[in-house]
């Protein structure tokens, strides 16, 4: 197994002191966040969109998605939901560029402050999605937090400008997930479960994604680590645009602006979070 090499970091041994910032969000919950500002003050605000999607896997004929259609406003909560095998993965992927789609197109758009379109829509870069699959504490592979978050930097020593830069992005990421109070050299093992996942968020917004994309968050974890990372997306949803699959949608509903179930065949369609007390 390759594992990361801590000492050759341009970053070992750098203090690193966060400020925490709060802010609150102060409107109602239907849409995002830049959405809700830009209805009041008239600006302009991107949004997520894919448009009639297919796939179906190399090699077979199982058509696994058919005419995937949504969108999603900037720095907003988006849920899907629905039964085990219906698709929802596999969508997924094909947003974090994972796998390409047999047909459609997925991308950012931008609209003016009539809410009309501003331009041609720009194709979703992968490399601007970020994706935390289930579990992913399962897939550390370093003895500290700082060699975690750092794995795949450059190992060469850099310009000042350069690590300054990496520096304040590590910074930036920490403090959104709440980690700035971690010691860097702790073993991301001895994290708690809620940490673990904050840890791995921190990777992800590390270069900020123009979409997070989030599979099941809290498989897995218990009430406590739950309800921390439940805390966390809230906070979250204020920085960035999330897309999240999960089948837990009581915890995850008070941060719902749009949600969409997937039906098997992979047909999706908007839908309001059915009534909790069936879930
Ligand atoms: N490469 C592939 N070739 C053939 N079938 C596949 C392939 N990938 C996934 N599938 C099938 O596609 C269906 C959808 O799988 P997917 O993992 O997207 O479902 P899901 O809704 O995410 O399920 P869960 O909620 O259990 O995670 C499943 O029946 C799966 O077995």
């Amino acid at each position: 197994m390759v594992h990361c090499v801590s000492s050759s970091t341009p970053f070992s041994g750098m203090a690193i002191r966060i400020p925490v910032t709060k802010s609150v969000n102060p409107f109602s919950k239907r849409l995002g966040s830049a959405h809700r500002r830009c209805f009041r003050t008239s600006c302009s605000y991107s949004c997520f969109e894919v448009k009639d999607v297919h796939y179906r896997p190399p090699g077979t004929q199982l058509n696994l998605l058919r005419g995937v259609s949504f969108s999603l406003p900037e720095k907003s909560f988006g849920l899907i939901f629905g039964q085990s095998g219906s698709g929802k993965t596999t969508l997924l992927q094909l947003l974090a560029g994972l796998n390409e789609p047999t047909a459609g197109s997925i991308c950012i758009q931008r609209y003016n402050s009539s809410g009309d379109p501003d331009g041609p829509s720009k194709p979703l870069a992968s490399v601007k999605v970020g994706i935390v699959f289930q579990f992913p504490e399962r897939y550390f592979i370093a003895d500290s937090v700082l060699d975690e978050i750092t794995f795949g930097w450059p190992r060469q020593r850099g310009s000042v400008q350069l690590n300054e830069q990496l520096a304040l992005k590590l910074e930036r990421a920490f403090n959104w997930v709440g980690l700035d109070r971690f010691s860097l050299g702790k073993d991301p093992q001895s994290l708690s479960g809620g940490y673990k996942r904050r840890l791995a968020l921190a990777n992800q917004l590390i270069e900020v994604p123009d979409l997070l994309v989030l599979d099941e968050p809290l498989a897995g974890l218990d009430w406590k680590a739950r309800a921390d990372v439940v805390k966390l997306l809230k906070h979250l949803k204020r920085e960035v645009t999330i897309l999240v699959v999960s089948h837990d949608l009581r915890e995850l509903a008070p941060l719902v602006d749009r949600s969409w179930r997937m039906e098997m065949g992979g047909h999706l369609r908007e839908e309001s979070l059915p009534t909790l007390t069936l879930l």
